[in-house]
């Protein structure tokens, strides 16, 4: 059965990318669920345009998976499923391992028990799309990310693997962002040094985005390909 407007899932959309991209796939029409930890002024802004919010904590296989039945009660087809929820977490000394595990819940253990799940919610609708967010960070690694750049590591794996497992009905990519947008902490002497890591040397914004998740979802000769969106850090 093919869905004609079937909604698009876009996980930790309550801020920042993840909301601008709700916002964008609402302005061009689409139906969209989203997943959020904490209530925040974006997900009242969500749901006030008709988007389903759906409250999904991934750092437990327990929250992912009452998400998943949550999320079923829903819909019963999906257009794609974007995987922007993130948390970037420095290693802070003594607790290590619980940041490796959030990071690993969130950016692999989330994905992958969602897409296995929920691939019949995309066969029910042609085209269909998985989208994974990672970042360029995993071209070269991270002395200070080093759990967050394994963890987003291993979401480039699973799109090579979910792109050849579900072939020719579900395409799957990547988008691998350097930073398109700083955080409000971040200070000048910071927001220098980032920007001068970059060719182009610019705070993009959330569009850039946007525009790299409409890309894949409207060409139809794309699955199992990772998106550089950098400012051309690797040729500074
Ligand atoms: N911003 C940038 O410059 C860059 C971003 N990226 C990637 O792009 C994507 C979007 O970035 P950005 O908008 O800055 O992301 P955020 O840091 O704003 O995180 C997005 C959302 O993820 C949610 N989240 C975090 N941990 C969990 C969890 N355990 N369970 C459920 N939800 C969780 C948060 O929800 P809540 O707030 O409700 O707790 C948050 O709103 C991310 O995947 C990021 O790694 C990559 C490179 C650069
Ligand atoms: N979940 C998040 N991931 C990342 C963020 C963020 O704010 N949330 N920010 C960055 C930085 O912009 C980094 O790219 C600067 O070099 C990376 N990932």
């Amino acid at each position: 059965m093919t869905a004609t407007n079937a909604p698009i899932l876009i996980t930790g959309a309550g801020q920042r990318v993840g909301l601008h991209c709700a916002q964008r796939l609402l302005d061009e029409g689409h139906p969209v669920i989203f997943s959020y930890r904490s209530e925040r002024p974006g997900v009242q802004a969500l749901r006030e345009r008709g988007a389903i919010g759906v409250f999904a904590d991934f750092s437990t296989q327990a929250g992912i998976l009452a998400f998943i039945t949550q999320l079923n009660t829903h819909t019963q087809s999906l257009r794609a499923i974007i995987h922007n929820a993130s948390a970037w977490v420095a290693e802070t000394p003594g607790d290590e391992s619980r940041a490796f595990i959030d990071m690993f819940s969130v950016h692999m253990l989330a994905p992958y028990l969602i897409n296995l799940h929920c691939s019949p919610l995309l066969q029910r609708s042609t085209p269909a799309d998985i989208v994974h967010i990672s970042d360029d960070v995993v071209r070269k690694g991270s002395r200070q990310h080093i759990a967050y750049c394994a963890t987003k590591a291993g979401l480039d794996s699973l799109t090579l693997s979910f792109a050849a497992q579900f072939a020719p009905h579900i395409k799957v990519n990547g988008i691998a962002p350097a930073m398109v947008m700083f955080n409000e902490g971040d200070d000048a002497a910071y927001r220098a040094k980032v920007l001068a890591k970059s060719a182009l040397g610019i705070e993009p914004g959330p569009e850039v985005i946007y525009q790299s998740v409409r890309y894949l979802l409207d060409n139809p000769y794309v699955t199992g390909t990772t998106l550089t969106v950098n400012g051309g850090r690797h040729i500074k």
